[in-house]
């Protein structure tokens, strides 16, 4: 477990965790010491000279103040630890997931990773801080406490001693059977998740369609799963937890048995077999707890399980010795690539010249989007190389790449300040001059005037003051304050209203202004103004050629546009 924190937490944790759990180490033995003075204590008071216990008693009192400052030591040590681990822990996750590819980021993983993360992080500190104490302690009080019995009366002390052996194979037995059921209950919890946020985020759909009743039961259906494989779980530790409790009172039961049969055989003193009782009581609860303490730090290890499979994850491989791109030309040199089994890319090869703009047209799912995001290297290629100004994007620093290309994509995220804040984020060090600039270029600041506030008005958490088409205006004016050589375009008017698609493909028009562009489009309007077009499916470019001269083969591309022609999908 340990092994397992410092793994996930990094190794620079070792020697505080280490110094920490000697101090809890030698607190807990202490404990036992402690209890083993009983043994003196009750031998003198049933002994001739009760007097006798007085040193014991003030030696007692003695070890019980050190005890309570290496206690106090040791506890806060733990609390530290674990408050300096959650810290780095935020730090190497965010670093971790700063390198991880943009292509990772699919929804369901978002999801996944911050629940994981806010609550592995959390489990990771309840380990230092509140288990790691109390489950030294159930283990090494007890143990110091049968060594000293070993010492005091070695049959007794060997009875007691059995005891080790099955507490550990319990404990054992209890974790294997419990991480089966626990990966269960993680799925189901996941899936219920899901379908709330499903329930809540679909309920005008599903309003609109008369069917809150349906989808209600399958959320219900989920948390009643849930629920089932959550009793499941703690059931798996019943018998681990019953099966311990046996044990500790069987061993309990087996020391009074033998005491009472030494003590009738005149080997032992009434005394020394009372002592011995209460050690061995004094052992049970720590070992009682064992269960309890086991199962909370399972549950935590299992978190840490999940953030050590992120944490895994390998980044993009960052060039060693990385090439400036020289200039600003495109180029897929037999390009294959897949997600999982799917083959999305099948041997692309297309160019586009310096300043020169190319349409990827086709049916939906035929890899247009993919397209674009390996010019990006949002994901490296299975085969074949993507080039930007002549080198490989592979070879090309990261950041050197993403300051070469502006991505406008379908769905844009704003974030909760103001539409100067958000279009800031193209250019960072821009000056105010400039963000009005391209925001006025990008028609945002007809949007302004109509928000209370002005220039100052936030725009909402993902920008939910803003309709769709004034989202996209941002995004180009990020886009357009960026001012990079390269441009992306991913579909970026469908589904706008009239007066936003102008102002839209206004901003896009002086987006594009001079630079390189690959745009994916479904409008014939925008096809018209590319050099080139390529018409994609199923991962292969089918066609390729200018818009007339495709129009004129009267291939797929023709057929493409007489069917978005037709009178119900005109534009
Ligand atoms: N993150 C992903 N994981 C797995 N498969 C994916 C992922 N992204 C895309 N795909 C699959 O890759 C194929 C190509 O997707 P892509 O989005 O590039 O198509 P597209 O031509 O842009 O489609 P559309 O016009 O509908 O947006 C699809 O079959 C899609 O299901």
């Amino acid at each position: 477990m340990i092994r397992m924190l410092l793994r996930v937490l990094g190794h620079e944790y070792a020697k505080p965790m280490r110094r920490t759990v000697a101090m809890m180490t030698a607190t807990a033995i202490l404990e036992g010491l402690l209890y083993a003075l009983l043994v003196p204590v009750l031998q003198a008071l049933f002994g001739s000279t009760p007097a006798d216990a007085w040193p014991w008693l003030i030696a007692f009192g003695a070890g019980v103040v050190v005890y309570a400052v290496m206690r106090y030591v040791s506890d806060l040590s733990g609390m530290r630890v674990g408050t300096t681990m959650l810290r780095g822990m935020y730090h190497r996750l965010g670093d971790h997931l700063a390198r991880l590819p943009i292509g990772w980021y699919t929804e369901a993983r978002v999801g996944e990773v911050s629940m994981m993360a806010s609550r592995g992080l959390l489990a990771a500190l309840g380990v230092a801080a509140h288990l790691l104490a109390p489950f030294i302690n159930a283990l090494v009080t007890p143990l110091t406490i049968v060594v000293v019995m070993l010492v005091f009366n070695w049959q007794l002390g060997l009875a007691a001693l059995i005891a080790a052996p099955v507490v550990a194979l319990i404990q054992v037995w209890t974790a294997r059977s419990m991480a089966t059921t626990d990966a269960e209950r993680h799925e189901r919890d996941n899936e219920a998740s899901a379908r709330v946020i499903e329930y809540l985020q679909a309920q005008p759909v599903l309003r609109a369609g008369g069917r809150t009743g349906e989808r209600f039961e399958l959320l219900d259906d989920s948390l009643q799963e849930v629920e089932r494989t959550s009793r499941r779980t703690v059931l798996s530790t019943l018998p681990g937890a019953v099966g311990l409790t046996l044990t500790v009172q069987a061993i309990f039961t087996a020391l009074l048995v033998l005491g009472t049969y030494l003590a009738l055989g005149g080997n032992i003193g009434v005394a020394e077999v009372l002592t011995i009782l209460v050690l061995a009581a004094r052992c049970a609860d720590p070992l009682l707890s064992l269960s309890d303490i086991g199962g909370k730090l399972r549950g935590a290890r299992s978190e840490l399980d999940r953030l050590d499979t992120v944490l895994r994850t390998q980044p993009l491989p960052e060039p060693s010795d990385p090439v400036r791109p020289e200039g600003n030309d495109l180029e897929f040199d037999s390009v294959a690539f897949k997600h999982g089994d799917r083959v999305v890319m099948d041997g692309v090869s297309l160019s586009v010249p310096s300043g020169q703009r190319l349409a990827v047209v086709g049916p939906s799912g035929a890899g247009k989007s993919t397209l674009l995001q390996l010019v990006a290297r949002f994901y490296d290629v299975d085969a074949g190389a993507v080039r930007v100004g002549g080198v490989d994007v592979r070879s090309i620093d990261t950041e050197v790449l993403m300051s070469q290309i502006a991505i406008v994509f379908q769905n844009v995220y704003l974030f909760d300040g103001t539409i100067e804040e958000n279009v800031r984020l193209g250019r960072p060090d821009a000056s105010d001059e400039e963000v009005r600039a391209a925001a006025s270029a990008a028609r945002l600041d007809e949007v302004v005037e109509r928000l209370p506030g002005g220039w100052a008005a936030d725009v909402g958490e993902g920008g939910a003051l803003l309709s769709g088409g004034e989202r996209q205006r941002v995004s180009i004016a990020r886009a357009l304050l960026k001012n990079a050589p390269i441009v992306l375009l991913d579909e970026v008017t469908s589904a706008l209203d009239p007066v936003n698609e102008a102002a839209v493909h206004e901003g896009i028009e002086r987006l594009m202004a001079g630079r390189t562009v690959v745009m994916v489009a479904h409008r014939m309007r925008t096809v018209q103004r590319a050099d080139r077009v390529v018409f994609l499916d199923d991962g292969k470019v089918v066609e390729e050629g200018s818009h007339d001269e495709l129009l004129r083969r009267g291939g797929r591309y023709a057929d493409f546009w007489n069917i978005a022609m037709t009178p119900a999908s005109s534009e």
